[in-house]
């Protein structure tokens, strides 16, 4: 099926001052062309990356097939140096595997102790900062982490929201980006930050009905693009060819806002996390009461949170 979508605004040669003042508060997608990042799109080739990258361990995704699947799990965690993970991920067949020929490989970079650090590739791969500059749109004491995104060809990632907003940098390589509105999210089947609709294309809407109403956005990054994704909006990635991209997480609320546990920029702010938690004690409560009772006050409930905390500013 063919779905309609909205294409992601382009601009070129956006200066700080037009994005903070005037495409920032829109809290919309943008992607912007034409900013200075360094020599990076030339020189991060696959023997450049390699050599100069090093053998640092690092924790991949490794699939049989091209869509992930976070539901039924088929993929596998492995580890592998950083130069092999580079050089595997921009073949198609591979000499040496995990689990077959022709599997697939994403790298999302972590923080030393991935427990408690966050990524920054100019810390974990301190040779190659020289090469990328990260757009200066937003303030040094905002900056959350910098990941590496390595995949190979034809790589899905499932659509998933972060919390923080987001510069996505397609260093070399074509992408396909789709996007949801956090508005949308009703029609997303959620389990917990991703979506279950995996198959955005083609889905299964005898167990998906109201996915047809979310609105989809799209845009391809090349080389040199960078896209922001404001925090809650959905994202979903197709790697087209063989690609390295690394994004910039930075903090949008007050740093007390976040949970100062998360290292991946993807759990909830901790008010949220709070009221969610008095929500479930608020229906545990419900539960005493018989099924039409409890139905009638459930959708009180319902009318009164859409009452009280929905925004009238969105559309
Ligand atoms: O481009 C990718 O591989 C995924 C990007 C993503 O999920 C992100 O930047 O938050
Ligand atoms: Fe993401």
């Amino acid at each position: 099926m063919a779905w309609q979508s909205i294409p992601v605004a382009r601009l070129e040669g956006v200066s700080q001052e037009q994005f903070t003042q005037q495409l920032y508060p829109q809290r919309k997608p943008l992607v912007l062309e034409g900013i200075d990042l360094g020599a990076c799109t030339s020189k991060w080739t696959v023997d450049y990356l390699s050599q100069v990258g090093g053998k640092k361990e690092v924790k991949i995704h490794v699939a049989a097939v091209a869509q992930m699947d976070f539901i039924s799990k088929n993929f596998v965690y492995r580890t592998l140096p950083f130069d092999k993970l580079v050089q595997r991920a921009a073949e198609e067949k591979h000499e040496e595997f995990f689990i077959s020929e022709d599997e697939k490989y994403y790298l999302r970079s972590l923080g030393e102790d991935p427990r408690k650090d966050v990524a920054d590739i100019r810390k974990q791969f301190p040779l190659l900062e020289g090469d990328i500059k990260f757009p200066k749109f937003f303030k040094e004491e905002q900056f959350f982490s910098s990941v590496f995104r390595i995949s190979s060809p034809g790589l899905q990632l499932w659509t998933h929201y972060d919390v923080m907003d987001n510069f996505l940098i397609q260093v070399t390589g074509k992408k396909r980006v789709v996007l949801f509105s956090p508005r949308d999210a009703q029609y997303l089947y959620l389990s917990g930050t991703k979506s279950e609709v995996l198959n955005i294309d083609n889905p299964d809407l005898a167990k998906y009905p109201l996915f047809c109403k979310a609105r989809r956005y799209e845009c391809s990054l090349k080389a040199g693009d960078v896209l922001f994704i404001p925090a809650l909006w959905f994202h979903n990635v197709i790697s087209e060819e063989f690609g390295v991209g690394v994004n910039v997480f930075w903090k949008h609320l007050p740093s007390e806002c976040y949970d100062k546990t998360d290292t991946y920029g993807n759990k909830d702010p901790t008010a949220a996390s709070r009221a969610a938690q008095i929500l479930d004690r608020a229906l545990k409560t419900l539960s005493e009461l018989p099924e039409e009772y409890r139905d009638f006050y459930a959708r009180r409930m319902v009318l009164h949170i859409q009452d009280k905390a929905y925004s009238k500013n969105f559309e």
